[in-house]
């Protein structure tokens, strides 16, 4: 083991409270620390105004209080190609695609590690709340200790060699904490608001964004018994169990409550959409994945039970796996599930350990005898 003056530590740092703790924790423990600041996405709007140049200044002042040099590297176009182009192509498919998991493998823990790695540095460090512990002979990824802030959903598709070069400073602390640290330091970046939704699209109208980048195409809102109640102005803009915006008011059905999207269909260009919150064709029993990542190097070769989850946030569900090849399984569930979106990551725990996930490509929807 190196001593901490001996090794070297480059922190993501994205303007934000949590990787200025990050950095400003490891310099504490000694560690030869070393701020890099990404951009991956030009922002500046038709007043030049520009929310990237804004966020690195908060990295300077920062850098500069905690006394560590740091840089700039700019992953424009390996974002587009690797991110933005898969995120545009889940739309065209009518998926829900999630870019933050796709983010972390192919730019965060891909182009930067390897950058990080060029400037002689033994780890990358982010401002994950998330943990790498080294048990059993390998690298384990463990839910960080704020569970209301855990992001392992997101860290899913990293591998052994990724978490052997990874450091999560602030894993095990959760956010008040983390925050306290930043005020009693005195950090420019203490009272910063947290950042929300995708990072491209930032606080933009998405419907407005998407529009710039795929052609709508109109069609009709469906009801499950086949009755056209509406009309929707592109399926990209609809998300399975969503109600708002369907923009069909009542009336039509037979129930008068509220519409949710159940479905969709491509082929015919058609939403379809039930009544009621908890309508039966909105469950699913199982779903499939084909691109299923192990953190493990000891991956599963036969069916287990374990814990996942099909979106951030949610609580844990208990399920079944099969394997089905090196990358594909059927996941079963104990007990019918809400609106498990094709495009979003189906993520596994046993306990606190995160095992790996991968895309929600096809589910099974709960056999209504219809
Ligand atoms: N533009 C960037 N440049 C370098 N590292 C980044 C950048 N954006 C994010 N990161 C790293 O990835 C971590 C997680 O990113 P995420 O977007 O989830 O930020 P966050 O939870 O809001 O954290 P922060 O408070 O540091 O912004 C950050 O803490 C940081 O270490």
């Amino acid at each position: 083991m190196k001593r901490p003056e001996d090794t070297r530590v480059v922190v993501g740092m994205s303007g934000g409270v949590d990787s200025s703790v990050t950095a400003y924790l490891l310099k504490q423990q000694g560690y030869d620390v070393i701020g890099i600041f990404m951009k991956n996405w030009d922002d500046t709007d038709e007043f030049g105004h520009c929310t990237a140049e804004e966020d690195f200044q908060d990295v300077r002042r920062v850098c500069d209080q905690i006394g560590i040099p740091y840089y700039t590297v700019n992953f424009e176009k390996e974002y587009m190609e690797k991110v933005f182009q898969y995120f545009l192509d889940e739309y065209r498919r009518g998926r829900t695609p999630n870019p933050d998991v796709m983010c972390n493998r192919e730019i965060k823990f891909g182009e930067l590690l390897t950058k990080v790695m060029d400037l002689g540095a033994d780890y990358i460090a982010t401002g994950h709340y998330a943990q790498v512990k080294f048990q059993d002979g390998e690298y384990k990824l463990i839910r960080g200790k704020d569970t209301n802030k855990d992001q392992t959903y997101f860290l899913n598709a990293l591998n052994q060699k990724q978490l052997s070069k990874t450091m999560f400073p602030i894993g095990h602390m959760s956010k008040p904490e983390v925050r306290e640290i930043a005020v009693k330091a005195g950090l420019a970046t203490a009272k910063k608001k947290d950042s929300t939704g995708i990072c491209f699209i930032g606080e933009r109208n998405f419907r407005e964004f998407l529009q710039n980048y795929l052609p709508a195409k109109p069609g009709n809102i469906e009801s499950v018994d086949g009755d056209v109640v509406g009309r929707h102005d592109g399926l990209m803009y609809y998300t399975l169990g969503q109600r708002q915006g369907l923009g069909i008011g009542g009336g039509h059905g037979k129930t008068g409550e509220p519409w949710f999207v159940v479905d969709k269909d491509l082929e015919r260009n058609v939403l379809i959409v039930a009544e009621g919150a908890d309508h039966p064709r909105m469950f699913s029993t199982s779903l499939v994945s084909t691109d299923v990542n192990w953190i493990s190097d000891r991956k599963p070769i036969s069916t287990f039970t374990c814990t996942a989850k099909f979106r951030y946030r949610q609580p844990d569900q208990q399920v079944t796996v099969h394997i089905r090849d090196d990358h594909t399984v059927e996941v079963v569930f104990d007990k019918p599930q809400k609106a498990v979106t094709p495009g979003q990551a189906v993520v596994f725990y046993n306990g606190e350990e995160c095992l790996g996930g991968g895309t929600i490509d096809k589910v099974t929807p709960l056999d209504t005898g219809k």
